[in-house]
């Protein structure tokens, strides 16, 4: 792809770019690419919360660039370390910040259990406000700045069995929607990044209950048919329609790379058109009842059945 020299920046220097959750998937295909960046236009610090996970991409760049990446601790649950991470960074100036780091929790509501949902919203949603936080500032002063943040399809529709991650998601989406207004005179880009299904270890980190599992155990059967069908659909989604990493790659480039990108892109179009039925009619019903049919054949009762 064609990029756009940055504005801001004398032509001979790099564009230095910290992400957040490099030790797999989305982040660490990122700083990958950034790193090894033909015309080494990008300096990356590549942040992870465990620093013994950094094999993984170091491997994937065969030891290539050196002078473009740099490994830094970076637990986006501890101030400790986002103070730790800001301090190291800051004398470099950082052009763009990627919040990438997330987790996921799926199943009925009734068997997220506290700890889950807590340790959920302090990753996906008080982590990006506290790494944000912590990069701010300098960025204000310099009056530039990109900030990327990954949300989801998840943040801007209810997803069946996600309500608890999907609650995450939306916050964040009202975060940096209610942040970008206030930005715009400090020449700072904001951009959510909707991604839909992607082949990372997303999926395997999730907390979700077994269906055949003791916390089902109280659980009505219907909604327990009603979680089996909805795996059932997860299962062929992921394996026939999800995206992989690279293809994924070029929006959060061209949020990078655009002059003026938008505050918010979608990677995918597969849930466009529910979407499209969402924002048509704003009061929710006819959405509900849509995404209701598609995913369990349209049986208002008894879920488990055909
Ligand atoms: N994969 C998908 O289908 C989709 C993913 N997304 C979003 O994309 C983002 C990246 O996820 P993806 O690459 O898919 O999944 P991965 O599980 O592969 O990557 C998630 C990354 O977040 C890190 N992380 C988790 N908790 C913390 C923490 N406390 N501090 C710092 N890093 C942390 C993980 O580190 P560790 O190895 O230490 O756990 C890992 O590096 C997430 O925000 C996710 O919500 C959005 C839509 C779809
Ligand atoms: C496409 C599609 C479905 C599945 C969506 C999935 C599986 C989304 C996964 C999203 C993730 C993992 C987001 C992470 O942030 C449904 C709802 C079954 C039915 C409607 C069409």
């Amino acid at each position: 792809m064609a990029w756009p020299c940055w504005p801001a920046l004398p032509a001979m220097e790099r564009t230095t770019v910290l992400i957040t959750g490099c030790s797999s998937g989305i982040g660490l295909g990122l700083a990958a690419r950034l790193a090894a960046d033909s015309a080494r236009r990008f300096k990356v610090y590549a942040t992870m919360r465990d620093l013994a996970k950094g094999e993984r991409l170091l491997e994937r760049l065969g030891g290539r660039c050196p002078d473009t990446l740099e490994l830094l601790q970076l637990d986006v649950t501890d101030p400790c370390s986002l103070a730790a991470a800001a301090q190291q960074v800051q004398g470099q100036r950082l052009d763009v910040l990627v919040c990438n780091a997330g987790v996921g929790l799926m199943g009925p509501l009734e068997t997220c259990s506290d700890q889950a949902m807590k340790t959920l919203f302090d990753v996906n949603l008080f982590g990006a406000v506290r790494t944000i936080q912590a990069f701010l500032p300098a960025m204000k002063s310099r009056r530039a700045g990109r900030i990327i943040v990954s949300s989801s399809i998840g943040g801007v529709q209810g997803l069946p069995f996600n309500a608890v991650y999907c609650a995450s998601k939306f916050a964040v989406e009202g975060l940096c929607e209610s942040l970008a207004i206030v930005l715009r005179p400090f020449n700072i880009h904001l951009t959510l990044v909707q991604c839909g299904p992607v082949h990372t270890s997303f999926q395997a980190n999730l907390q979700r209950p077994d269906p055949e599992g003791s916390e089902m155990r109280g659980l009505d059967a219907e909604t327990q048919g009603l979680y089996r069908r909805y795996l059932g659909h997860c299962q062929s989604i992921f394996r026939d329609a999800a995206q992989e990493v690279e293809e994924v790659l070029p929006v959060f480039l061209d949020a990078i790379g655009s002059p003026c990108p938008p505050l918010r892109c979608a990677s995918t179009q597969l849930l466009a058109p529910l979407w499209r039925l969402r924002l048509s009619s704003p009061d929710g019903s006819a959405y509900v009842r849509a995404m209701h049919d598609f995913v369990f054949g349209g049986s208002e009762a008894g879920g488990d059945q055909p």
